[in-house]
């Protein structure tokens, strides 16, 4: 079982970081303007949500193979398409099949396929969409900074781990005739344990359980998370 676990949101991190760099004496200030209904601090924020809300949001959804991670992301998709968001969906698979056969991992050209899926994140960052949802298997702290040393200074990331046990997305995976090595056993169960074992460095700020959750359901909460922040 995978419990929901909501840690700290990297978008408060960001408006902390900028709000001290900005203005070191706003604690100062504040205390001056305590009879006013917005606070010198309030005030201050103004400008860096402004600075902020000028790029797409990134939403980072991460986890075991076959836990839903794709099917989630074009669930939320949907959902923001249907208020009249601009969706960018960037798999880091889609960039690690444009290695032509024998294949990215064969060709040793994995990790490569990361960088290079980050440097195309950092692009659309830059770009005009309102949100750029990410899907891959980013574990290690090398596979995360692939994709975060691109990206514009204070972009804002949701990190999401969508995760169901071995047992589930192997019994998902076997019943994909579409898919190839996930199937097999011995790749599935060592690629699910690598998750496993890494899985307390994913910078996750909120984790779901696809055993217990259907899909729209975990979109409807990333949704509603990012449309809180
Ligand atoms: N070398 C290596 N290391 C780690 N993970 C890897 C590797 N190769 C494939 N994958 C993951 O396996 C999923 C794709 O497998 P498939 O069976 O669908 O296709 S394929 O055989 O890779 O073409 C897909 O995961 P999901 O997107 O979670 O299904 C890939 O990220
Ligand atoms: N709650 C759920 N959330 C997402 N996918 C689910 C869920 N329950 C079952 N699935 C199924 O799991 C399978 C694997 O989903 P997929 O999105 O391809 O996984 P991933 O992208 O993580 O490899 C799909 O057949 C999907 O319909």
């Amino acid at each position: 079982m995978v419990d929901s676990f909501p840690r700290q949101i990297n978008f408060e991190r960001s408006v902390d970081r900028a709000l001290s760099a900005a203005d070191p004496d706003v604690d100062e200030a504040e205390e001056g303007q305590a009879r006013y209904s917005c606070s010198a601090r309030e005030l201050a924020v103004v400008p860096v949500v402004r600075q902020i809300w000028t790029m797409p949001l990134l939403v980072v959804l991460t986890g075991p193979i076959a836990a839903g991670k794709n099917t989630v992301a074009d669930a939320l998709a949907k959902r923001l398409t249907d208020r009249g968001k601009t969706v960018v969906v960037a798999d880091v698979d889609d960039v690690a099949a444009m290695v032509s056969t024998p294949g990215a991992a064969q060709a040793g050209l994995r990790f490569a396929a990361h960088e290079a899926h980050g440097a195309l994140v950092g692009q659309w960052m830059r770009s005009g969409v309102d949100y750029v949802v990410v899907v891959g298997p980013i574990y290690t702290e090398e596979e995360q900074a692939a994709l975060t040393c691109a990206l514009p200074d204070d972009a804002v990331a949701l990190w999401a781990v969508i995760d169901a046990t071995v047992a589930v997305t192997f019994a998902r995976a076997q019943a994909d005739p579409s898919r190839g090595l996930s199937r097999e056993p011995d790749f599935h169960h060592a690629a699910h344990r690598r998750f496993r074992d890494l899985l307390p460095a994913i910078p996750a700020d909120h984790a779901f359980n696809s055993e217990e959750m259907a899909a729209e359901q975990i979109a409807t909460a990333i949704e509603a998370t990012i449309g809180a922040l």
